[in-house]
This record gives C-alpha cells, sequence and structure tokens, in this order.
C-alpha cells in the first residue's frame, strides 16, 4: 500500500497558543499531584523568603552586634554567636524549603511523564489509520521521546526555578527598598540598561547559535540518511562521494561552531561581570552617598544592600532564561495534547462475536465456553445468533482516501463462504484499497459491506478484526521467542495448538531446526531470520488465530525456491475451509481461486475463474500471456 504520509517533522519552536497550552497543562499536572504542588509552593516560598531574610539579617548582624562590639574594651561575643545561629536558622530553612521543592517537583516530573505516555500509547491505539497515514512514525516518535523529554525537564526544573526566581525577586526588592528606596531607584536603573545591553549580545549570539544547531542537523540528517541506505551506497561504491558530502556539512558545522563559541567565549563572560559591575557600582554610589549624608546608610545597611543587589540580579537573569526553555517545552506539549485530541476511531458497532452453544432444550445460546463454534451475537429483544460462515458482500461500494480523489469505483463481489478470492491488477490499482475495506482500516464513502449478511459497520470492530487474519507482505516480528510471535494471532493459544499452528503453515521444521526450537528469541524486526521463514511466522500467526474469513497479501520479494514452495503450501493449507481474499502479485498461485477480480484504477473490469477469464480473451488474458506486465 502506498502511504502519503505528510511529512511534517519539522518541530514548531513555539508553541501556537502559549497561554492556553499552559493553562492546560498546569491544570493536567496539578490534578495528578495536588497536595504536592502545593507542598512544593510553599517549600518555594519558604526558600525564597529565607535566602533574602537572611541577607537583610546582614544589616542587623553588623549594626547592632558587631558594630557596638568594636567599641568595647572586653567584648562579649556571645550575643553575636547568638545572633549568628539565628542567621544560620534562616538560611537553613531555606536549604531545607529548597531541598522539599527540588524533589517533589521530580516526582511530579516523572509522574507526569509517566502518565503522558502511557495516554499517549493508549490514544495511539485507538487512531484511525488515516492519522498515520497523515503523520509519519519519526514525528510520533519525537513526541514520546523530545516533548516528553523537555516538558519533564520543565515541569520539573524550568517551572520551579521560576517560580523561586520571581519570588526571590519580589523579596528582595522589599528588603532592599526596606533598606534604602534610593539606592533601590539606582540599582534598577543600572540594571536595566544592563539587560538591555545583555539582550543585544544575546540576539547576535543566538544568530550564530541557529546556524550551528542547522549545520547540527544536516550532518546527523546526512548521516542518518546513509546509515539507512548503506547497502546502496556500498552496492554502487558510492563510499567516496559520501564521504566528501559528509565533509562538506561537517566543515560547515565546525565553521559554524567555531563562530558561535568564539562569540560565547566573548559575550558569556561580558554578562558574568555584569552584576559584578552592578555591585562595584552600587557599593561606590552608596558609599559616596552616605558619606555625603545624602542618604543615611549604615555600613550593615550597605553591606546587606550589596549583598541583596547580588542576589537580585541572579533571579532576573534565570527568570529569562527559564522563560526561552518553557516556551520550548510549552511547543512539545501543544504537539503531545495534539496527539491526545486526536479524534479516535469511530466505532458504533454493537454486534459481538461469541461462542456458541446448545441448551438443554436445543437452542443455540451464547456462551463463554471455548466452543469454537462461533456466531455473531446481535442485540435486541430476543438477542439473535448468527452462525459465523464467512460470507462477505461488497455492494456498491466507493471510496476515497481524500476527499475528491476517489479510488474505488462500485464495486460489487461476492464471496461465499469458504472461496478464495484473487485480486489481481496492475500497482495501484487498488487491491490492498479493497481488503483494507473489510476490516475497516478505513471507512467507506458510500455501499455496504455486509459480513454474514450483517453491515460490518454494525459490528464492533475489535470483533470484526478478531474474525479476519491477515497475512501481511511485510512480516513484523516484535522482540520476543518464536512461540510468543506466533501466540500474538490469539493471545489464549497453548503452547500446543502455537505448534499446530506452525505445522500447519509449514514453519514448524526451520523452527525446530533453530537451536532453541519454539523457545529462540527474535530479534528486533526478526533481521537474522530469511525473508522467507519470517513470512512462514506471519502465516503460522494467521493460522493460530483460526479466523472464518483471511485477507493474504502475498510476498512479491523473491525467496528461495524451496521456501517458496514451503510458504505457498502453508498458504494452501491455512486456506482451506476459510473464505479468502488474495492479493495476487504472481499469476502462478491464483489459478484455482474460485473468484478472480481483475482491477484497473479502482474499477472491476473483469471477474470469473481462470478458465472463464482466459476464454474472454480480455485484461486477465493479456496480463496472463505477459502481454501486460502486472507489477
Ligand atoms: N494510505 C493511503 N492514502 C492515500 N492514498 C493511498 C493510500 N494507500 C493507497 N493509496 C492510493 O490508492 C491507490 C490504490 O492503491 P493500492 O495500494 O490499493 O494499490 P495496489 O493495487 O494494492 O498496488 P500494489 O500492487 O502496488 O500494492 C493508489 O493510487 C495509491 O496511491
Amino acid at each position: 500500500m502506498r502511504g502519503t504520509s505528510n511529512n511534517n517533522r519539522g518541530r514548531a519552536r513555539k508553541p501556537e497558543h502559549t497561554w492556553r497550552t499552559l493553562g492546560r497543562l498546569l491544570q493536567y499536572t496539578f490534578a495528578s499531584s495536588r497536595t504536592m504542588w502545593v507542598v512544593s509552593i510553599i517549600s518555594i516560598i519558604v526558600a525564597a523568603l529565607s535566602a533574602s531574610l537572611g541577607s537583610k539579617f546582614i544589616q542587623t548582624l553588623i549594626d547592632s552586634y558587631i558594630m557596638p562590639l568594636t567599641k568595647e574594651a572586653t567584648p562579649n561575643f556571645a550575643p553575636l554567636i547568638q545572633a549568628i545561629a539565628i542567621m544560620a536558622a534562616i538560611y537553613y530553612t531555606g536549604v531545607i524549603g529548597t531541598g522539599i521543592f527540588t524533589q517533589l517537583q521530580v516526582i511530579i516530573g516523572q509522574r507526569v511523564q509517566k502518565q503522558i505516555r502511557d495516554e499517549m500509547f493508549e490514544h495511539m491505539q485507538s487512531l484511525p489509520m488515516s492519522y498515520f497515514d497523515r503523520n509519519d512514525v519519526g514525528d510520533i516518535m519525537s513526541r514520546y521521546t523530545n516533548d516528553v523529554d523537555t516538558l519533564m525537564q520543565m515541569i520539573s526544573q524550568s517551572i520551579p526555578t521560576f517560580i523561586q526566581s520571581l519570588f526571590n525577586m519580589v523579596f528582595v526588592l522589599i528588603m532592599m527598598i526596606l533598606i534604602s528606596p534610593l539606592l533601590t531607584l539606582l540599582s534598577l536603573v543600572v540594571l536595566g540598561l544592563s539587560i538591555i545591553f545583555v539582550r543585544v549580545l544575546f540576539s547576535q549570539s543566538s544568530r550564530y547559535f541557529s546556524a550551528q544547531q542547522r549545520a547540527l542537523g544536516t550532518v546527523n540528517g546526512y548521516a542518518e540518511e546513509i546509515l539507512n541506505g548503506l547497502k546502496v551506497v556500498k552496492v554502487f561504491s558510492h563510499e567516496q562521494a559520501v564521504q566528501k558530502q559528509f565533509d562538506t556539512y561537517n566543515s560547515g558545522l565546525r565553521n559554524d561552531s567555531a563562530k558561535a563559541n568564539a562569540y560565547a567565549t566573548m559575550v558569556f563572560p561580558i554578562m558574568g561581570n555584569m552584576s559584578n559591575l552592578l555591585y562595584v557600582l552600587t557599593a561606590v554610589v552608596g558609599g559616596t552617598l552616605a558619606v555625603n549624608n545624602v542618604i543615611t546608610l549604615t555600613l550593615g545597611g550597605l553591606a546587606a544592600f550589596l549583598q541583596l543587589s547580588r542576589g537580585f540580579t541572579q533571579p532576573v537573569a534565570q527568570i529569562s532564561q527559564q522563560v526561552n526553555s518553557i516556551i520550548m517545552a510549552l511547543a512539545g506539549a501543544e504537539r503531545i495534547f495534539g496527539l491526545l485530541d486526536e479524534k479516535p476511531e469511530s466505532d458504533d458497532g454493537k454486534v459481538t462475536l461469541t461462542n456458541m452453544k446448545k441448551d438443554a432444550a436445543g437452542n443455540l445460546v451464547p456462551t463463554k465456553e471455548h466452543t469454537e463454534n462461533w456466531a455473531w451475537q446481535v442485540p435486541g429483544t430476543p438477542v439473535k445468533l448468527v452462525p459465523v460462515q464467512g460470507v462477505v458482500e461488497f455492494k456498491d461500494v466507493n471510496f476515497s482516501y481524500y476527499p475528491g480523489v476517489q479510488i474505488l469505483h462500485d464495486i460489487n463481489l461476492t464471496a461465499k463462504a469458504g472461496e478464495k478470492v484473487a485480486f489481481v491488477g496492475a500497482t495501484g490499482a487498488g487491491k490492498t484499497t479493497i481488503t483494507s475495506m473489510i476490516n475497516r482500516f478505513y471507512d467507506i464513502d458510500s455501499g455496504q459491506i455486509t459480513y454474514d449478511g450483517i453491515d460490518i459497520r454494525e459490528i464492533k470492530k475489535a470483533d470484526l478484526r478478531r474474525s479476519l487474519a491477515i497475512v501481511l507482505q511485510e512480516t513484523n516480528l516484535f522482540t520476543d521467542t518464536i512461540m510468543n510471535n506466533i501466540r500474538m494471532g490469539n493471545l489464549d493459544a497453548t503452547d500446543d495448538e502455537v505448534i499446530a499452528a506452525a505445522k500447519l503453515a509449514n514453519a514448524d521444521e526451520f523452527i525446530q531446526e533453530l537451536p532453541k526450537g519454539y523457545q529462540s528469541t527474535i530479534d528486533g524486526d526478526g533481521s537474522d531470520l530469511s525473508q522467507g521463514q519470517r513470512q512462514l511466522l506471519s502465516i503460522a500467526r494467521a493460522a493460530v488465530a483460526d479466523p472464518p474469513v483471511m485477507i493474504m497479501d502475498e510476498a512479491t520479494a523473491s525467496i528461495d525456491t524451496r521456501t517458496e514452495r514451503a510458504v505457498q503450501a502453508g498458504m494452501d493449507n491455512l486456506m482451506k475451509g476459510r473464505t479468502t481474499f488474495v492479493i495476487a502479485h504472481r499469476l502462478s498461485t491464483i489459478f484455482n481461486s474460485d473468484l478472480i477480480i481483475v482491477l484497473d484504477h479502482g474499477k472491476i473490469v473483469e471477474r470469473g475463474n481462470h478458465e472463464q477469464l482466459m476464454a474472454q480473451h480480455g485484461e486477465y488474458y493479456q496480463l496472463y500471456t505477459g502481454s501486460l506486465v502486472l507489477e
């Protein structure tokens, strides 16, 4: 199937609705850890208050304890020691507050991280296939990784630091005003000017850093692309050309990094020394004003003020830093919420699949026992049981993936119970699309598809899909034992049932030859198995599901003749007694089909069995005699 994935991997660096997303995120995190948030914010306030009170206490310490001591002949240090102990207690309270909130925020962050990942995963499973056509895997993956990570960072670090800095600033400002309003005003003016200066420098440097980031992205992207296509590079001996291209990108990165770092090494020391400058300026101006009696400032007052002014520049710098990372994290949060807000697959089906048995009076009734006698349970009074037979009918079916681009046109066909129906046609004719209608990967635009006479939209999706098995061209295997990989077809299957299914699928022989047999662990995508062996496992998986209807997408990849025979025999075994839809890529495998449907641009152009179609001397005949190419 051709996916028309819309590559929107380009990260949004800024959220579209900053405040709305922030509000929603805070609500989300508050809801899961209300008490922890309250305790955390109280601890932040305590920490900020202690820091500024501690600095302010320097004034009392110098003016009321140290200065009087310098005038005494036999100084008594006891009160000073007591005062120092009080100051230590104030600072210590702050340390405890900081300890509590940092711990709590990490816990909250972890909790939100887990909750969000769980919710995203659960929600993702409920999304329709069309969502995955629109969004590529890398893009969805980055929501689980980058976006959740930055979000966690924001909750456990940026937000608490932001709140703490805010309170620090407010408390320090109050203390400074209490000591000297005029000096405070002066500090604010100097600070304002220095912020403007720093911003100018910063905007210059961020230009260089953006260029560095872009160059880094190019180098990484190129390395990734080449890694993925390593075989092609080797096959066509492109190593040197690839190396040259990489060198070019890498040199570009070095140049941009050099510029960015040169600027940074110049700018950051200036920014770092800004607070020292402010400190010296306040000391000189404050001292001069006090000596000249323009303001009344004690020595203790000046010392405390200087300490406080230091504590004022730091939070200002921190706030602007945190705002940047909060904005970036909000962009991620927006993308996460975007995924969570996607509408799940609609499922209004009420008809369910059930086992049935005869009761004492000989009537068929639904049962939870595994009778292997399946029926559709149609709700109503009385509940109706329709035996599952596997009759599938398309009536005037039309379908388009995107509005206005119709893919299937007026499809009418009936597959009777146990029949083998094959779809043939050139690539893109709509073979895969037709089969995706049966299991409701996509919903049809108009017409009707019935399963044992019931409209498939009335059947609960999970039950509909349970009654169908699909052998896909591409076999997805998971990191687990062979036994469990086959069991994916039916999680309730016993080991014996799995082995029986593998035998039916012709997979048993090669499995037995593996060192650990059914307990051999498959690595990730099963790259240590051959293409044919992977297909055999996929057939075994369908066999263990034992459904009345099967959809088989024949493998196109060439496999050795012996394995191909095994795969074909496995498929044939599996088809016996079931309605089967085959997407045929090789005409040799479909002679014995009960019905062959020839498709062209989403329309049925011919139908019949092999003999009938050959006699017609039409499209099928041409395909078969080689005048037309199938793939
Ligand atoms: N997920 C999708 N979104 C949009 N268009 C699609 C999608 N899948 C298939 N198509 C389009 O629908 C048409 C039929 O595709 P389909 O995959 O059903 O053909 P096919 O006969 O199975 O081809 P092949 O033999 O190459 O697998 C093509 O034009 C294809 O581009």
